[in-house]
């Protein structure tokens, strides 16, 4: 299915805090109406299929709420401003107001909207502004400008009225969801993911279980993750890190029916709760990221965000990718911070006992973290005192969202003629004429007989594509070609070479690839399952998997643990996805490689496959025309696997590629 819900009603901006309360000043009903007027402005919400808010009923909001404290709630509209107070007083954080209940009652019922829509397929995925927030109210108790928990709610919903068996929730809020933890810590059919501002607990809400130590309780151990994030200033290659070498494997692992997120934007720069770095358009690809799980059923539910700028940008950029459009580059990561590393290597250290994806993790035990931990901490005492005056001063500027225009032809094939042109694809037949230099160097290196006319024009097609798709006029394309090895040394070093400046080979496939260029303007990440000699140098990372590319939990470590890291810090103008013959891979997971891969090189990915290979040419359309891949149900019954080879090889290659690290430089 496709489409994206978008539930919103200016009803929930007609609450607002009615007396001076520091804490609670920054929760004003134009949060949510810049949201919306940025989705109005950029013509996202016309392009989406609008769902209208409902009240949740008083059953739906049992779910989660004690009847006591839904009671006591009921009673506020009738109550005078000093009743208010007097009401307030009891929580922490949170305010309340004669028209709160009925916008608690619409938040949490757009949510319900909002699952009704994707898990009756209406839509495939969607996005809910609400207010008030819910992550951070109880059971009986409201919190953190939250009355009832929204998402809570919905996750419990999502399984007694659709059946869902597994629900994620990912909530990159940069307050921890506490509310939510504590609903589902003994759940195992709820896995619940938080980063938050912690400040070993010296940040709201100071709670010693909002450790990267809490991870569920009796049968639900292992499906609460929390990240900490122990100093402010957090950036992109910060929150992708934890992406790529925490939640997604994880995610993947669990196999869930359904993906909500409490959408909280205060986790970008600008936000005075935040202060941390990463730019608003990080959200297209953590949305991008949760995208291919589920098959593609993803809810978003406005949580904070203060800034409300940042705010607009990080929903429109949220919105955008739901909606499928291109993904921005993500200019000069940089190497997660050493306090990022720790919580890294702390969290993967506690949650390798409950995710055997995570089995080869290092143990924090055998790099001592806790000296670490007290030499950080006593550094960032004195670091504290001077910066806390610069910092809260100082006007946080970003650079305006780059445009992500959908390229006029979404995807094209290049075929033989005989071969029939897959449903959705636009066939290529214009090609360049490619001049004599480049005709006699293609027939020179790849064509037995030079009288082969097919390969010139194959190649010369090709290249009209690779153009095409710089100048975004074809967004990606798949070729079938008679020899898929000579194909590729063509492309990179004939044709990709002088059109991008830096072009990403995924090989997936045994295949002897014998080029490897020193200079970086080509990437080569071969994944097989031959045991190569040692890759030849920064840019040719062979990656070995023993028992070949149908191990879907190896192949999932390989893309996670090493693709990922290695494309962002790449940063290529070109993916180059060839499928060597016999590879082994499995369609699941061949079309999930290619909707991750749509993150990079704002989605211009050139697939290369053999003639005689052509079978998963309707997976391969699929994946290219942005339908989400299948679900990977082999990772739910892992086979005992080798990652510990992988783990190895990220070790070595992280003095290289600072995004693959995990652990604490050992050094300092
Ligand atoms: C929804 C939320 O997580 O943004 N609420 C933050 C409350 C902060 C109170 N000091
Ligand atoms: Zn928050």
């Amino acid at each position: 299915t496709m489409g994206t819900a978008l539930i919103y009603d200016e009803e929930m901006t007609k609450y607002k805090l009615l007396w001076v309360d520091p804490a609670c000043k920054i929760e004003v009903p134009e949060r949510l109406s810049v949201s919306y007027e940025a989705l109005v402005r950029t013509g996202l919400s016309d392009r989406c299929v609008s769902v209208p808010p409902r009240e949740a009923s008083d059953a739906e909001i049992l779910l989660v709420h004690s009847e006591e404290y839904l009671e006591g709630v009921k009673k506020t509209p009738h109550m005078t401003l000093e009743d208010l107070k007097e009401f307030t007083l009891q929580y922490g954080d949170v305010y309340f107001h004669p028209n709160i209940y009925h916008c608690a009652k619409l938040a949490a019922g757009s949510a319900l909207q909002l699952v009704d829509s994707v898990m009756t397929g209406k839509v495939r995925n969607g996005m809910a502004l609400v207010r008030p927030p819910g992550h951070h109210s109880m059971r009986s108790a409201a919190s953190g400008f939250c009355v009832f928990n929204n998402v809570a709610i919905a996750a419990r919903y999502a399984k007694q009225k659709h059946g869902a068996e597994r629900v994620l929730i990912v909530d990159w809020d940069i307050h921890h969801g506490q509310g939510v933890q504590y609903c589902f810590e003994d759940d195992p059919s709820v896995l619940y993911f938080s980063w938050h501002r912690y400040e070993r607990q010296k940040f709201w809400p100071n709670l010693r279980e909002s450790d990267y130590d809490s991870v569920g309780k009796g049968s639900g151990a292992g499906f609460n993750v929390n990240v900490p994030w122990n100093e402010v200033g957090m950036e992109n290659s910060d929150y992708l890190s934890v992406f790529c070498h925490v939640l997604l494997p994880v995610a993947y692992e669990f196999c869930p029916d359904l993906v909500l997120v409490c959408a909280g934007f205060d986790s970008a720069i600008g936000d005075p709760e935040g202060e941390m770095c990463a730019t608003p358009d990080i959200f297209a690809h953590l949305t991008h990221l949760l995208m291919n799980l589920a098959g593609g059923k993803l809810c978003a539910v406005l949580e904070g965000g203060y800034n409300l700028t940042s705010l607009a940008q990080s929903v429109c950029q949220t919105v955008q990718t739901l909606l499928g459009d291109p993904l921005p580059q993500l200019a000069n990561l940089r190497s997660p911070c050493e306090s990022a590393l720790e919580s890294l290597q702390c969290v993967r250290s506690v949650q390798r006992r409950y995710w055997s994806i995570l089995k080869h993790a290092a143990d924090s035990a055998t790099t001592d973290v806790s000296t670490k931990l007290i030499k950080l901490a006593k550094a960032e005492e004195e670091k504290a005192e001077t910066a806390e005056d610069e910092r809260s001063q100082e006007e946080k500027v970003w650079p305006e969202p780059a445009e992500r225009l959908r390229p006029p032809v979404c995807s094209v094939s290049v075929l033989p003629d005989d071969a029939a042109c897959p449903d959705g694809l636009k066939r290529l037949v214009s090609s360049k004429d490619l001049g004599p230099l480049l005709v006699s160097r293609i027939r020179n290196r790849s064509m037995e007989d030079a009288g082969d006319a097919d390969g010139v024009a194959t190649f010369s097609r090709l290249y009209t594509l690779i153009e095409k798709m710089r100048t975004n006029e074809i967004g990606n394309g798949v070729a079938l070609v008679p020899d898929v090895a000579a194909a590729v040394e063509c492309v990179v070093q004939d044709l990709g070479s002088d059109l991008v400046s830096r072009v990403l080979v995924v090989c997936v496939g045994k295949e002897e690839l014998n080029y490897a260029t020193a200079d970086g303007k080509m990437l080569v990440v071969q994944i097989s399952g031959e045991d190569k000699e040692e890759q030849k140098g920064k840019y040719y990372i062979p990656v070995c998997l023993k028992k070949g590319c149908g191990d879907t939990v190896g192949f999932i470590q390989a893309v996670f643990g090493l693709l990922l890291p290695l494309g962002y810090e790449y940063d290529p103008g070109l993916v180059l996805l060839v499928r060597m013959p016999g590879s082994g891979v499995g369609d699941c997971m061949w079309q999930q490689l290619i909707g991750l891969l749509k993150g990079f090189a704002k989605g211009h990915t050139l697939v290369l496959m053999q003639t005689n290979d052509g079978a998963c040419m309707g997976p391969t359309a699929s994946a290219l025309l942005g339908h989400p891949a299948p679900p990977l149900q082999e990772l739910l019954t892992p086979l005992p696997d080798d990652g510990g080879a992988l783990e190895r090889m990220r070790e070595r290659l992280q003095a290289d590629w600072k995004m693959l690290q995990t652990t604490v430089s050992s050094g300092n």
